[in-house]
């Protein structure tokens, strides 16, 4: 169980933001933290990871206290059993892929965890070539497995997936979930894609000004229990047009536009830039607001 107590003033560019978080992970659970830009999320793991100290609060994992303000613990963020993946990957350009990895070795550590890891990510073949020769796809398994070499108890994605195309992050999902089980981890994701959170995560907890502001199980949270549907995409509204008595609402949905028929009571629950669930039992979409 990681319990979270936070309180820190964020300066944002329009003013002050007083975060204040209360947040109970159980262990083993991928969960996703949600929500607009700037509402805390990235400031929330740099403090669970110890690379912005809170201003008061308590942060336990298991029976370890990490950071205790009252008590003046403050574990050091290589004290902390945490893997940190970053959306630009962040890895050494002068390092070939193994040797990024093996820099994140502790003293002492057994390299074993080296070749297991490569052959894990399908990297072995890749092991002696630079970053910048790598896709986005390719750097971002480096990332990952790097964030893999201590052994964490906690892995946390901020945004990893979002500067790859649609192919790549479909399959970096797959190793996101096989990571996440295979190395028994509490995971914390950070991402916009509803798609990727419904089908990575188990929980979900939508920051708003430095507080959650709504949480639940990812189909409570986006109310997917509410239609039974043979299929079902999450996308986002791009047009809402009429014609004639009826308006038809474009919706993009991964690279593709689907058009659904809606009434003006319908079309007025959308707007331009909302996220919504299409979904069909057979032939008839219905489109729901998310
Ligand atoms: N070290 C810091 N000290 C004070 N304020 C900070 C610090 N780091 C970030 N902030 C501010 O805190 C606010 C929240 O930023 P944060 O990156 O946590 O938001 P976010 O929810 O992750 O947003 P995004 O989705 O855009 O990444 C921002 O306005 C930012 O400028």
């Amino acid at each position: 169980m990681i319990s979270l107590n936070l309180k820190k003033t964020l300066k944002s560019a329009g003013g002050k933001i007083d975060l204040n978080l209360q947040l109970t992970i159980e262990k083993g659970q991928f969960v996703t933290l949600f929500g607009e830009s700037g509402a805390g999320k990235t400031s929330t793991l740099r403090m669970l990871s110890g690379l912005l100290r809170p201003d008061s609060g308590t942060i336990k994992v298991g029976e370890t206290i990490w950071f205790d303000s009252h008590k003046n613990i403050d574990l050091k963020p290589q004290q902390r059993k945490v893997g940190y993946v970053f959306q630009d990957y962040a890895l050494f350009p002068n390092m070939s892929v193994r040797q990024n990895l093996e820099y994140a070795l502790q003293k002492n550590q057994d390299r074993t965890i080296i070749g297991e890891l490569l052959e894990f990510a399908e990297l072995g073949e890749l092991e002696q070539r630079k970053p910048e020769t790598l896709s986005g796809g390719q750097k971002q398994r480096v990332a990952l497995v790097r964030a893999l070499v201590q052994r964490p108890e906690i892995l946390i994605l901020d945004e990893p997936l979002s500067a790859l195309d649609l192919k790549m992050r479909i399959k970096l999902q797959e190793y996101l979930l096989q990571v996440h089980k295979k190395y028994n981890l509490t995971t914390i994701l950070v991402s916009h894609d509803i798609g990727e959170i419904v089908k990575l995560s188990d929980r979900v907890y939508e920051l708003q000004n430095g507080s959650v502001i709504k949480k639940g199980t990812t189909t409570d949270f986006f109310g997917l229990n509410k239609t039974s549907a043979k299929f079902r995409f999450s996308g986002e509204v791009l047009k809402i047009q009429r014609e004639d008595v009826l308006y038809v609402i474009s919706v993009l949905i991964g690279n593709d536009i689907i058009k659904v028929v809606a009434d003006r009571t319908e079309a007025n629950n959308f707007k331009i830039g909302d996220q919504v669930l299409v979904a069909s039992k057979a032939f008839n979409p219905i489109i729901q607001k998310i």
